[in-house]
């Protein structure tokens, strides 16, 4: 295990600067998940720490002391890509090998090291075949198995799940904490997919544009989302983003969904009479029967069964479309006309101006019927 810290880096190509004067602390043992949209700069940042390219500005300090100019191969670091990267002349077992043969193991030890990660990604039944005899899946955990195999204090996995399919990448995503938690190194880990990221981080760094927009738990991240565009990142279906415009309330201020005012107390009045954003995930609301105080009248106009949940897409009486989450197998609305309950605690009020989250607050449903 060890520490990483990036101060103050900037990497420009051309005239794009690609990381913007970006500092991260990644503490000893913790797994960083890396996440953000194509572009926004996570292989550049670890191909930086890696020691592949060099910053403009900034420092990268790995175990406290000053990497910046040390080559790669002297940074101490295992790396795993989304594209493999074996080598294709090697079984696995040769390729699993190449970080102990670099570090001159007896071959003794080079065996035991192999067959300790192998056991551990469940690959030591292919170790005799030739990559292009290795299944998508195979040549994943061989890739992993390879980055782990040398015990690198600090460990660069690049989207390693990329490439592999949604039945795999399920597993792995399952698997992966306990081979990290197995290894005990503290690991750097780039994904695209917010599931693998509420999965695998302990903390989650939120990149975008070439800097880290938000940093915390992954239960941090979900449950107080800095602005609306990670809030839009995290969660499937996707949350639902309803413009409103809050009125002030003796507690809090009140907004209007289908006519039916919905009061938030303890949001700061200063809101009032202020374009807002009020979001709702989708599991945050619930189909209710018709008369429930606060029952937010909608029609429904599909519905469509996902693995562990089904979504309901429906319409507000301002036509205003809706997603309703909820457990696979547990009854739904009948179509046509319906009622929806919000779960108060879950609501977030945005600036529609600034993006960012003004507030995430308990609140409760008011009197039906007072439309503005
Ligand atoms: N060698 C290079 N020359 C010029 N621009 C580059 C180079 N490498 C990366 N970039 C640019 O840097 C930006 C960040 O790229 P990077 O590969 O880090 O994104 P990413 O967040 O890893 O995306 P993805 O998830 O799709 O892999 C992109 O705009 C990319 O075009």
């Amino acid at each position: 295990m060890t520490t990483l810290q990036l101060e103050n880096i900037v990497k420009r190509y051309k005239n794009h600067t690609v990381l913007d004067n970006l500092s991260l602390d990644v503490k000893d043992g913790e797994t960083l998940v890396l996440f953000g949209p194509s572009g926004a700069g996570k292989t550049v940042l670890l191909r930086l720490v890696a020691g592949v390219i060099d910053p403009e500005e900034g420092r990268i300090l790995i175990g406290g002391e000053d990497m910046t100019d040390v080559d790669a191969e002297h940074r101490g670091i295992g790396m795993a890509f989304q594209n493999f990267a074996l080598f294709p002349h090697m079984d696995a077992f040769e390729n699993i090998a190449t970080p102990l043969e670099a570090k001159r193991s007896s071959a003794d030890a080079i065996k035991a090291g192999v067959h300790r990660v192998a056991k551990l990604l469940k690959i030591d039944h292919v170790l005799t075949h030739r990559p292009k005899a290795l299944s998508n899946g195979q040549k994943q955990r061989t890739a992993l198995a390879r980055a782990l195999a040398g015990s690198p204090p600090l460990l660069l996995l690049d989207d390693p799940l990329r490439n592999v399919d949604a039945k795999l990448r399920f597993e792995m995503r399952l698997e992966l904490p306990r081979v990290l938690a197995a290894q005990g190194a503290t690991v750097v880990y780039v994904t695209q997919d917010y599931k693998e990221a509420m999965a695998l981080g302990d903390r989650i760094a939120v990149m975008s544009d070439g800097r880290i927009r938000q940093i915390g738990t992954p239960e941090d991240i979900y449950n107080a989302p800095a602005d609306i565009d990670i809030a839009r990142l995290f969660g499937d279906p996707t949350i639902n983003l309803l413009d409103v415009t809050p009125n002030a309330e003796a507690d809090g201020v009140s907004v209007l969904l289908s006519d039916v005012r919905i009061v938030l107390p303890g949001i700061p009045a200063n809101t009032a009479g202020k374009s807002c954003v009020i979001g709702l995930r989708p599991e945050a609301l619930r189909f209710v029967p018709a008369g429930t105080p606060g029952a937010i009248p909608v029609s429904v106009e599909a519905e469509t069964p996902l693995n562990e949940k089904t979504v309901t897409l429906a319409l507000t009486v301002r036509g205003r479309e809706i997603l309703v989450s909820r457990p696979a197998g547990t009854p739904g609305p009948a179509s046509g006309s319906a009622h929806i309950a919000v779960d108060c605690a879950s609501a977030f009020l945005f600036d529609k101006e600034t993006g960012a989250l003004i507030a995430r607050h308990g609140s409760h449903t008011g009197t039906q019927g007072e439309a503005a």
